[in-house]
């Protein structure tokens, strides 16, 4: 490791990651890739030597190959999403997840897919809009409804629950602005606060951690707190109302949203069938119900969020993408467009292919090495004793920081133009260097929704509620810029904000009907 290139610009508390890892940092990243490659050495909290890296081939070794065998999820995000999620989170993470992701089966949550649940939920919006702007064009916070809509989107899909009504003058259920908050800002504090957090977690009694977190005298603190009470009782209410009609039987399950059909109502009648040492606590469950909504929910509001930005920027390929829609409308006999010719319609899944690219909404996660590990390269490092590195050895406890951002936009690969928005570049044949570095994602050579065992379960179910809504909002509704600046903040799932340091996401843009 320490042979490998690297900035040496490290503060001898936080090393290089309070550099990486704060809401402006995008240039930094750009930085590492331009001046050290696909892998680097960084500094982590007090000194610890670090790996950043978004090599191919090391990627491979660490998603796939020796995944959970070497590379596990870090304790610090371990100990981050029991406090944000709860104890029960546990069986998405070490032993028990391997058994917990083929309950969870990726083929389940797709026969969830359901197209017309998605359209019925994305009409309420199209309507509140149409109501919004029938006197002209107005500012709307677009981050804002997306955030309700991706909500309800997963809620009667995957909850089987309706979070909110959708019109133009219901109120967001209280769920879609915590967790639009949650994401938090991160800071220089929330880097040393993820490398305490694991010893923080372990003192005394939960009782007893919990009048501590009441007791400090911090805003941010007793904010995060009251968001985590949020999330927490909306899925103790999910979980009960559930539970309540599967013990009333079929005719009461059948009567709920999704009938019975959804994800978590499958999991419940699953797990009471299971024997004793398999079966998951009700913590376990609850641990499900707030991590799913959590994942599918600000991850596709953003991605949304960001497309319509984007295209309120570029209003030619608006433009072309409302044409392409509306002809697609008018071979359907003006009915909803199907599932089939909304997949394959070029130009819309070239702006989304390109957008989520470019502007990954998960910029970059991170893993530890639990063994010594090998981590052969792609593309050999330049060693500083000036040596050729092709393989790099890691030292068991290493952390490995996986750009996404930089995989996704690596000049090497994707060609001079890799940090443009081209949507184009999707309608030609993709570089012959990408093709052959096999990148180990499981969508369009992307690392968007990661790759192997702990790959996006979500990432065809949110690629279709982007079709379906963009489809519907596209048709209708023109998007232009506001003349409040945006700004893309780089938190752990990116959010647009009005400047560097608000905590309260949003995206304001004119809204008009489209001619
Ligand atoms: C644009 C939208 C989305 C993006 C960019 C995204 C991205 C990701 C990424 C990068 C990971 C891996 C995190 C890591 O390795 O530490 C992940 C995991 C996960 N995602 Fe998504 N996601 C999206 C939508 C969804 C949706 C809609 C769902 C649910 C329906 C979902 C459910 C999950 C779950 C459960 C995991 C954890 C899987 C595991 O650990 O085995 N995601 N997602």
């Amino acid at each position: 490791i320490h042979n490998l290139p690297g900035p040496d610009d490290a503060s001898w508390v936080t090393g290089h990651l309070s550099k990486m890892m704060n809401t402006t940092a995008w240039d930094y990243h750009r930085k590492v890739l331009r001046q050290f490659g696909a892998i680097s050495h960084i500094k982590g909290v007090f000194g610890a030597d670090e790996i950043y890296t978004f090599d191919p081939k090391a990627l491979h070794h660490i998603l796939i190959k020796d995944h959970s065998i070497v590379w596990d999820e870090t304790d610090s995000l371990i100990a981050g999403l029991k406090t944000m999620f709860g104890e029960g989170i546990t069986t998405t993470l070490g032993e028990r997840h391997r058994r917990q992701r083929k309950m969870f089966n990726p083929k389940l949550l797709l026969n969830l897919i359901a197209v017309p649940i998605f359209y019925e939920v994305a009409h309420k919006v199209e309507n509140a809009f149409l109501k919004k702007v029938e006197n002209g064009p107005q500012e709307l916070d677009v981050m804002d409804w997306m955030t309700r809509l991706a909500l309800e989107l997963i809620g009667q899909t995957g909850l089987g629950y309706s979070f909110d009504e959708l019109t133009e003058t219901s109120k967001p259920h209280r769920y879609a602005q915590a967790s639009k908050q949650l994401v938090p800002t991160q800071s220089e504090n929330t880097v040393v606060l993820q490398t305490l957090l694991p010893y923080l977690t372990r003192i005394g009694t939960k009782r007893f951690r919990r009048w501590i977190v009441d007791h400090i005298p911090s805003e941010d603190i007793k904010r995060l707190r009251d968001i985590i009470d949020v999330l927490h009782e909306t899925s103790v209410e999910i979980y009960q109302s559930k539970l309540a009609a599967i013990k009333q039987g079929d005719e009461a399950l059948a009567a709920q949203i999704g009938r019975g059909k959804d994800i978590i109502s499958i999991l419940l009648k699953a797990n009471m069938k299971v024997e004793d040492d398999g079966k998951l606590s009700e913590e376990e469950l609850l641990g499900q119900v707030t991590s799913l909504t959590f994942a599918a929910t600000d991850t596709t509001s953003g991605a949304l969020a960001r497309t319509f930005h984007l295209l309120a920027q570029h209003k030619d390929a608006q433009a072309k993408v409302r044409e392409e829609l509306r002809n697609a409308r008018k071979a359907t006999g003006g009915e909803d467009i199907d599932y089939d010719t909304l997949v394959a319609l070029p130009y819309l899944d070239a702006l989304c292919r390109e957008t989520l690219r470019l502007y990954p909404p998960v910029p970059m996660v991170n893993r530890v090495a639990r063994q010594d590990a090998i981590l052969p390269l792609l593309t050999p490092a330049k060693g500083k004793d000036g040596s050729t590195v092709t393989e790099v050895e890691v030292p068991k406890g290493t952390i490995a920081h996986l750009s996404i951002l930089n995989s996704n936009t690596n000049p090497a690969l994707w060609g001079p133009d890799a940090g443009e928005w081209k949507p184009e570049r999707w309608l030609n044949p993709l570089p012959e260097e990408l093709i052959d570095a096999r990148i180990p994602g499981v969508y369009s050579h992307l690392l968007t929704f990661m790759g192997g065992g702990r790959s996006c379960i979500g990432f065809k179910f949110s690629q279709l509620e982007m079709k379906v809504v963009l489809a519907l909002m596209l048709e209708k509704f023109e998007f232009s810029l506001s003349d409040k600046n945006i700004y893309w903040q780089m938190t752990g799932i990116a959010t647009p904000n009005l400047d560097t340091t608000s905590t309260m996401p949003t995206l304001p843009l004119i809204v008009s009907k489209a001619k």
